[in-house]
């Protein structure tokens, strides 16, 4: 079990600020939902703590170590919106599981590669296959297990579901509920869908032009929410406004 604490996160690029200063801690063992409208710096934020986007300050700490230079790999994984981002397509699906593997044997290695395709329920026997052989929602299944292979105690979501057809983001939703119980690593879940958040999330934290303008439990958070950015995001989920929940 891992906890993700953010000091002081900001990302410029050149003269344009897209993250200031954000201070967010996300206990381990839980799930933190990161909302905020486009362009708001979600993405930037999570990509910063895996070393994807440049931070100008501050500082990213996992059960309070700075994670310095070991960005990037085993303790914190990123999982995009889009599958074909985080799967090379020339790589067979076993073999994309097995370089996120820590060394092991080999006979080992292909035990592991199993049980994480199974964890994601995916059938060990497609390990042969490349990403084109499979749909969006088996494709990020994959990219879920090779994550997930690499033993993160911090999982950072960005969007996961927003490429997958209706139909099949419910399935990769509930598998990573599941897992994330199962597993118990933190995780950052970002997305713009306010009742995907509230249905994964103990807390949510909202952004709004790259700040950090609210934190909290999410129950807190969606029933009364103090900025306007979060109440103008729960504006646009009327199923979940707190005016329909009062009445
Ligand atoms: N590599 C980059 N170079 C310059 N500006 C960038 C870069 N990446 C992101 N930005 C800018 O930073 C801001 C925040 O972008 P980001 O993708 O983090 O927002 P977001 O909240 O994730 O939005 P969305 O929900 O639309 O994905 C945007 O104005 C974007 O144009």
């Amino acid at each position: 079990m891992s906890s993700l604490e953010l000091r002081g996160i900001t990302v410029r690029y050149g003269r344009f600020t897209a993250v200031e200063n954000v201070d967010l801690l996300v206990p381990e063992g839980t799930v933190t939902g990161l909302v905020g409208g486009s362009g708001s710096g979600k993405s930037t934020l999570g990509k910063a703590v895996v070393g994807l986007a440049p931070i100008t300050a501050g500082q990213v700490l996992v059960d309070g170590g700075d994670l310095g230079r070991r960005r990037g790999r085993g303790p914190v994984q990123l999982v995009f919106q889009n599958p074909y981002a985080s799967l090379d397509p020339r790589m067979t699906v076993g073999a994309a599981v097995a370089e996120a593997l820590p060394r092991t044997g080999r006979a080992a290695r292909s035990t592991e590669v199993a049980r994480y395709l199974e964890l994601v329920g995916i059938d060990p026997s497609r390990a042969v296959l490349t990403p084109d052989a499979l749909s969006g929602g088996q494709r990020q299944r994959v990219a879920l297990a090779r994550a997930l292979a690499a033993r993160p105690g911090v999982l950072i979501a960005d969007e996961i579901t927003s490429a997958l057809d209706v139909s099949v983001q419910g399935a990769v939703l509930n598998l990573l509920r599941e897992l994330q119980r199962e597993l118990g690593f933190a995780m950052l879940f970002i997305s713009h869908n306010l009742a995907v958040v509230r249905y994964l999330s103990d807390q949510v934290a909202v952004m709004d032009e790259g700040r950090l303008v609210e934190c909290g439990p999410t129950d807190r958070v969606l029933r009364q929410p103090e900025h306007a950015t979060t109440r103008t995001l729960l504006a646009c989920v009327p199923t979940i406004s707190p005016a329909e929940e009062a009445s």
